[in-house]
């Protein structure tokens, strides 16, 4: 048996100023459930994934849910936390849930406000997602872990900033037809390959368009069992999944591999029964762009260290071989950080049915996913097929 979405919701991302973390929720949960077609009554489970780590001073999140609807109250609930793979946390757990015959319905929400958060703390919230005695006086955040990151992969393989440059403006045009995403600009090549005051340099080779956004946002999901989604207007499946996590000091690993990642894209295709050349697209985790190149090696698209060839070869363009990030990604939809998950998820499974708009990949068939916590510490993969 395999669990299936069949019913989901998505605020815009951005800046939302008028929102609070509760209408977030709120607005959300109704949303997927009235997507569903299912009422309050019949949810099983609740699973709230919300990184919080300071953004917002209510740390105890799970049952606001519960006020979508008095017929929630007394239903379980419980937040999950993942670093940025929070909301794909919260999904597979889900999954699981369902898998194991636990619950026939579970609502899935994801989200953050992180925007109301004043500057400089925005980097101190992030980065209590890295191994504080090593990382945590790092300038400019997680912008400085994968700046350092950046600035070793250029040391090993040469200087990539032409691949980086293609990489954000890629993800900023697909971005454009994406009617959620915080920043629908297309900057082009030129914008985002040269040093400019509007696109200064942020951490090592990193400038400001190599770098996700500050957002705030939610997504939902309705999760069934196979049986029960036959039954309902919609019902894409987990043809695979996997859950793979490491360790989190950097200096334990080789940072340049995402060995994490690798190990979560095999046990899923696995899981799937396929390759990932039977691939319609993927969704990928683009905090920096450096993150999404060395995710090309470690998903097997490319051999260590030539990610570049993927971007500068048109491969994973919205018309190449693999569309990757066709949604705009982190980059352009925004990372509001327990939504973002839940938000591949959503967006992946619009894709399927055919209602992605805009930023359809035109006979979409199976979708991948990956969403990462930390630098590739927390590695999320999904591979969704449409069932009905
Ligand atoms: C933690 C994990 O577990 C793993 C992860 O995913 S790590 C990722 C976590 N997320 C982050 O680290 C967020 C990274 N991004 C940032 O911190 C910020 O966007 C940034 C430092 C790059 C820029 O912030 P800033 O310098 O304060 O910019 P700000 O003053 O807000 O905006 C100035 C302009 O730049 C634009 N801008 C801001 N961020 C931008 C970005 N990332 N890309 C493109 N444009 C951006 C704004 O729209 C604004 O444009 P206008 O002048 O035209 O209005």
């Amino acid at each position: 048996m395999t669990a299936c979405i069949v019913g989901w919701a998505h605020t815009p991302f951005g800046k939302l100023e008028t929102e609070t973390i509760e209408s977030l929720i709120i607005r959300v949960a109704n949303e997927a459930m009235d997507n569903a077609g299912i009422g309050p009554d019949e949810v099983d489970e609740i699973l709230l994934g919300h990184f919080n780590a300071g953004f917002s001073p209510q740390d105890f999140t799970a049952s606001l849910v519960l006020q979508a609807d008095p017929r929630l109250r007394f239903k379980p609930a419980t937040r999950v936390e993942n670093a940025c793979a929070t909301g794909s946390a919260a999904v597979h757990q889900a999954v699981r849930a369902v898998k194991a015959g636990d619950a026939r319905v579970v609502l899935v929400v994801g989200v953050e406000q992180m925007t109301k958060t004043p500057g400089p703390e925005i980097g101190k919230n992030l980065l209590r997602a890295s191994y504080l005695p090593e990382d945590g006086d790092t300038p400019a955040g997680f912008a400085g872990v994968f700046g350092k990151i950046a600035h070793n992969y250029f040391q090993r393989w040469g200087d990539q900033s032409d691949a980086l440059a293609m990489i954000a403006a890629k993800n900023h045009k697909n971005g454009v037809e994406n009617p959620y995403a915080q920043m629908r600009k297309d900057f082009g090549y030129e914008f985002c390959r040269t040093e400019s005051e509007k696109n200064p340099f942020v951490a090592g080779p990193l400038k400001r368009t190599d770098c996700s956004l500050v957002s705030d946002g939610a997504a939902a999901l309705v999760i069934t069992d196979t049986a029960t989604a036959l039954k309902m207007k919609k019902a894409v499946a987990f043809r695979g999944h996997a859950h793979v996590q490491d360790f989190l000091p950097m200096s334990k690993r080789d940072i340049l591999k995402f060995e994490g990642c690798t190990q979560a894209w095999g046990k899923a295709l696995a899981d799937a029964g396929i390759t990932l050349s039977d691939l319609s697209f993927v969704e990928t985790h683009d905090c920096f762009t450096v993150a999404e190149l060395i995710e090309y090696e470690a998903m097997g698209l490319v051999p260590e260290g030539q990610g570049a060839r993927a971007i500068l070869e048109g491969w994973t363009q919205k018309d190449g071989k693999l569309p990757v990030n066709p949604s705009g990604g982190l980059k352009a939809k925004g990372h509001p950080i327990g939504a973002t998950g839940v938000s591949m998820h959503v967006l992946s499974s619009m894709q399927l049915m055919g209602e992605a708009g805009g930023i359809q990949v035109p006979g979409a068939k199976l979708a991948g996913i990956f969403n990462m916590g930390g630098a590739a510490v927390a590695n999320y993969v999904s591979v969704l097929e449409r069932l009905r």
